[in-house]
């Protein structure tokens, strides 16, 4: 496999098996340093797997892992998850946000877990907090925030340590039809306005517009790629001509 220069995370052949059952069958994948890619296709497609595999949250059975030169897929546990904190943030469809913990306590965890001091760890949470427009609840309780506003933070706790990478798994599915939109336009704002890369998996092939591109996943297969619009890579759009994964030697298609 051929990697461009910036490719900062890509995958190769990766194969993974949950309880016997296929979920990823030979997908390869590579992502540009400050690129916002989305992995769409239909529920249990594998798009979760996937994004387990890139994060280093799972190990794939066969296939190959990289981020910023290292092997993810070989890295032991303890190393994957020094990994996963240090340069890696994670959003999922609920904030999972402690109750018991203030909303800036809760962004600045990372940070804390980091080993940042508690004063800088709250600035930094605190900032974050502000961009995000949930600023004015950093003192409040989860519990006295609706759910948006949750996701809000939980967006804020996965990029305040200024992760390199921010996996996001259908980060707006809890959400009510108004606010995703507006939710997933402050998460790519951001990450936009620092240049961290994402990875944006949803059902909804709607999030692909918020995306630079599109990787489409059926039966734990890539089945392609799309420009945001939805008009095939190497028409026309943003995305003509060859991708990243054009110069590999995965299939990509069935
Ligand atoms: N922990 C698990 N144990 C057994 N099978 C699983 C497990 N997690 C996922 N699967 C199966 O693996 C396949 C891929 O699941 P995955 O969650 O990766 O897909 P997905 O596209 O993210 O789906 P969804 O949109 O519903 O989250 C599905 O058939 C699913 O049922």
């Amino acid at each position: 496999m051929v990697t461009a220069p910036d490719d900062l995370l890509w995958a190769r052949g990766l194969h993974y098996e949950h309880e016997g059952t296929p979920a990823l069958r030979d997908v390869c994948l590579s992502v540009r340093a400050g690129e916002i890619v989305s992995v769409t296709g239909p529920r249990g497609s594998g798009k979760s797997t996937l994004l387990g595999c890139l994060s280093g949250r799972l190990v794939p059975g066969r296939g190959e892992v990289w981020f910023d030169g290292l092997p993810v897929h070989t890295l032991t546990a303890s190393a994957r998850e020094r990994l996963r904190r240090g340069r890696f943030g994670w959003i999922g469809s609920e904030p999972h946000l402690l109750p018991e913990l203030t909303v800036w306590e809760n962004t600045a965890l990372p940070l804390l877990l980091s080993g940042a001091g508690r004063r800088e760890a709250r600035r930094r949470a605190c900032e974050w907090l502000e961009r995000l427009d949930v600023g004015d609840f950093a003192r409040s309780r989860p519990g006295a925030l609706v759910q948006a506003q949750r996701q809000r933070v939980a967006i804020a706790r996965a990029l305040a340590h200024s992760p390199s990478v921010v996996f996001a798994d259908e980060p707006t599915a809890r959400l009510h039809q108004g606010e995703r939109a507006q939710v997933l336009r402050t998460l790519t704002t951001a990450a936009r306005s620092h240049r961290i890369t994402v990875v944006l998996a949803s059902h909804d092939a709607r999030v692909a517009g918020v995306a630079d591109r599109s990787a489409v996943l059926v039966d734990g297969r890539r089945v392609g790629e799309d420009a945001p619009s939805g008009v095939p890579a190497g028409t026309t759009g943003p995305s003509a001509g060859p991708g990243p994964e054009g110069r590999t030697e995965c299939s990509l298609s069935v």
